[in-house]
């Protein structure tokens, strides 16, 4: 199967895992990406089941609505049942590194409001152990050198991602090479950074089902203890 195939597969298991969830006043959380935008794509079947989305970023938003979807502010809606979105790395614990797509923070806000995440990830996501994946970094743009400075002491090589802006209006460090031994210790050291906005590792609150697409089909994870 193709990677864009896997990604189909289990968009259309998050589907079938939420499904029951749904109902008129149901509103969901959805992410951000390619993975992420094909179960918004499969999500239009369902439209007239649920009351709408919230969305982790301003592109997710903008596809919702544009099936027809309606996309409502997190303060307006407070928690959601259940969140999908993709991962760019995840390990066995369903920790993740998150932000390719440098929508990292809003992500992690919808995840921290959601009773359940679902990831949805082809099978070369699924890793040992998290790091090869560049660790994307928002600082509030006037903070990123002294970001940048702060993170080599702590053994990475941030590479700064010129031309992107978030839909916060920050900036994003790719950090390279750095050796993400204890995920939740390192979340926690990062965002206590003056000028880190948030980072991309999801280690404190990861997901709660996988939805992993493989050749075999789509296995249906939840996370070593
Ligand atoms: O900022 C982007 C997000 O964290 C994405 O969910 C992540 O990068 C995975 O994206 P994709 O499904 O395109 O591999």
């Amino acid at each position: 199967m193709t990677q864009d195939e896997l990604k189909d597969a289990v968009a259309a298991a998050a589907i079938d895992e939420i499904r029951p969830l749904l109902g008129r006043d149901v509103v969901i959380g959805v992410g951000t990406g390619s993975t992420a935008n094909r179960f918004i794509d499969q999500l239009a079947a369902l439209s007239g089941d649920f009351r709408g989305a919230v969305a982790s970023s301003e592109a997710s938003a903008e596809r919702l609505r544009g099936h027809g979807i309606d996309v409502f502010e997190l303060n307006e809606v407070g928690t959601v049942p259940v969140y999908v979105d993709g991962a760019d790395e995840v390990n066995a614990h369903f920790q993740m590194i998150k932000g390719g797509g440098a929508a990292l923070t809003r992500e992690k806000i919808v995840a921290a409001c959601a009773q359940r995440f679902v990831c949805i990830a082809d099978g070369s996501k699924k890793v040992k152990r998290l790091g090869d994946f560049p660790l994307p970094v928002e600082v509030i743009p006037m903070a990123r050198s002294y970001v940048a400075r702060e993170l080599v002491k702590l053994g990475a090589d941030p590479v700064y991602r010129e031309g992107v802006v978030t839909d916060n209006g920050n900036q994003i460090l790719d950090c390279y090479e750095f050796m993400i031994d204890d995920p939740v210790a390192m979340e926690a050291q990062l965002n206590a950074i003056v000028g880190v906005v948030t980072n991309g590792l999801f280690a404190a609150r990861g997901a709660d089902v996988l939805l992993l697409g493989t050749d075999q089909g789509v296995e249906r994870l939840t996370p070593e203890a």
